[in-house]
């Protein structure tokens, strides 16, 4: 658990600052008040005068002279939670034991664990579930190896691989350091998708060894979910991994994205009445999120999309570019037009951020058309105000718990993944993330479309179903894409 640090200066009230608590930033303070039966009140009201949220209060200890109290309360962040301890330890006959984290409190131990799915209570248990009745199964799949994903967790696991190089918005922080990221993406594919993830942090960054160790474990695996890996690295580390492995490999970053974009921008444009094929797209960042985006929206249909990076407008006869944004520019910049973002927005219809904070101002979204469409999507802060950018754009979506249309890819991966391990996909093609964006966009039904509901809620049971349906549908019409049906072994 982390101390809460403080600041010496006084800041203006949270409301001021514009600051909305989160359960992010909840903390449980215990208290000693005295017996006064009005000390709770005055403590929820300690709470609410400093900007917080109370959400819940327990009385640990009770005794004629005095309470324990738990006080639950959400703030707006580090600086503003020490406001709200302070704020309580001033109420009078009031003390502050002890604060804890309970962000830090939920990451005690780790977030997963293994259970067995057998009883062991027996040894005739222990005599079937390991040695030596497992011993004739083993035999049985050294025969039939089509078999393992049958009779193991094969046909249910997958592998969340990083190397801790690009972890969310933090940057390279290290492969220890990206495993509670790692962990909370095999929860929710277990809470969405009924899918045992494992959390596999590599200690390299080389590309040679990543994609060996990959290659090494892939047989207990289903599927290898890369997560969190820098550009360019993580799309020559795909791209060999697809090569060698007969299970599927998708890079979250690049493609659960794509298929979250693509499908929010379908519904923004039943709202605007725009075609995909008509309307002209900026996308900011040319990264592992801006490649794939691009990739997947002239897979289909766009015709005309232009990226924009540090370099400027990525143009085929800029000699500045990687091999990745050189294969990017000539993909979508034939007339070799060149300039800044605020440039290639003037008479653009859609907008899609996925490069920093704050690289343009509200206002550079004026010279766009009329109804336009703008996801700034750049996490923790967006690429441009998501909030002004409404003053310019009839459709908003960002990254944001915190707005409307929030953009995750946890949209996705939890149904693409349960659609490729039930078709036994031996790999991922195109028209299954466009299958899949395809279905996750007719969630929304046309009675419940509208400019700030584009996209479903992840917790619409509908998403993660409609999203494995398309997978597996498709998979299963392409030729070669799945292994081979099981025999019967037992
Ligand atoms: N669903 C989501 O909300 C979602 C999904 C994926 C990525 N993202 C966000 O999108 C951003 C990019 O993710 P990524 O994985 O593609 O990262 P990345 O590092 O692979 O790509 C970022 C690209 O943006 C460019 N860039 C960065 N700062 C820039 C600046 N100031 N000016 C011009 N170009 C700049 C970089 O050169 C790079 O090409 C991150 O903020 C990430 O959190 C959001
Ligand atoms: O995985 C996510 O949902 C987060 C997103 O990919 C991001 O990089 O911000």
């Amino acid at each position: 658990m982390t101390a809460i640090t403080s600041d010496a200066s006084t800041p203006a009230p949270p409301a001021a600052r514009g600051l909305v608590t989160s359960a992010s930033y909840s903390i449980t303070v215990r208290l000693a008040a005295d017996g006064d039966p009005a000390s709770v009140g005055r403590i929820a009201t300690a709470v609410g005068s400093a900007g917080g949220a109370v959400t819940a209060i327990d009385v640990v200890e009770s005794r004629p002279d005095g309470l324990i109290v738990d006080v639950t309360c959400s703030a707006a962040d580090a600086a503003h939670s020490e406001e709200v301890v302070a704020a309580l330890d001033a109420v009078d006959n009031v003390h502050v034991r002890k604060v804890s984290d309970r962000t830090f409190l939920l990451h005690l131990g780790g977030k997963l664990e293994v259970a067995s799915k057998v009883p062991l209570k027996t040894r005739d248990d222990l005599s079937m579930a390991y040695t030596p009745g497992v011993a004739r199964v083993c035999l049985a799949l050294a025969e039939h190896p089509e078999d393992v994903r049958r009779l193991t967790i094969k046909g249910n696991t997958v592998a969340v691989v990083t190397d801790g190089s690009a972890v969310l918005g933090l940057g390279d922080i290290g492969p220890g350091a990206s495993m509670p990221v790692m962990e909370g993406k095999a929860a929710l594919f277990k809470r969405f998708a009924d899918i045992d993830a494992w959390p596999i942090a590599l200690d390299t960054q080389d590309v040679d060894e990543i994609v060996r160790t990959v290659e090494l474990i892939a047989p207990g695996f289903g599927g290898i979910n890369l997560e969190d890996i820098a550009a360019p690295r993580c799309f020559e580390i795909e791209a060999r991994l697809r090569e060698k492995l007969d299970i599927p490999v998708f890079h979250d970053d690049q493609h659960g994205t794509a298929i979250c974009v693509l499908a929010a921008l379908r519904n923004a444009l039943r709202v605007v009445d725009k075609s995909l094929e008509d309307v002209q797209v900026v996308v900011a960042g040319g990264g592992a999120a801006g490649t794939a985006i691009v990739s997947l929206l002239l897979e289909a249909g766009a015709t005309k999309v232009l990226v924009w990076d540090r370099e400027g407008i990525l143009s085929p006869d800029d000699e500045r570019l990687s091999p990745a944004k050189l294969d990017l520019a000539r993909r979508t910049n034939p007339g070799c037009r060149r300039g800044e973002l605020p440039d290639a927005l003037v008479g653009a219809d859609v907008f899609i951020g996925v490069s920093a904070a704050n690289v343009i101002p509200a206002e550079a979204l004026a010279g766009m058309n009329e109804r336009a469409v703008v996801f700034p999507m750049a996490n923790p802060t967006p690429d441009v105000d998501p909030v002004r950018a409404r003053q310019y754009a009839d459709v908003v979506a960002s990254g944001r718990s915190d707005l409307p249309n929030q953009i995750n890819n946890v949209l996705a991966f939890p149904g693409v993944f349960r659609g490729l391990l039930d078709a036994r996909a031996k790999e991922v093609r195109p028209g299954m993330l466009l299958a899949a964006a395809e279905a996750l966009a007719a969630v929304v039904g046309d009675d419940q479309l509208n400019a700030n509901y584009i996209i479903p809620s992840v917790f619409d049971p509908a998403v993660t179903q409609a999203v494995a349906a398309a997978v597996e549908h498709s998979a299963r019409a392409e030729p070669g894409a799945t292994a081979p049906t099981t025999t019967d072994a037992d």
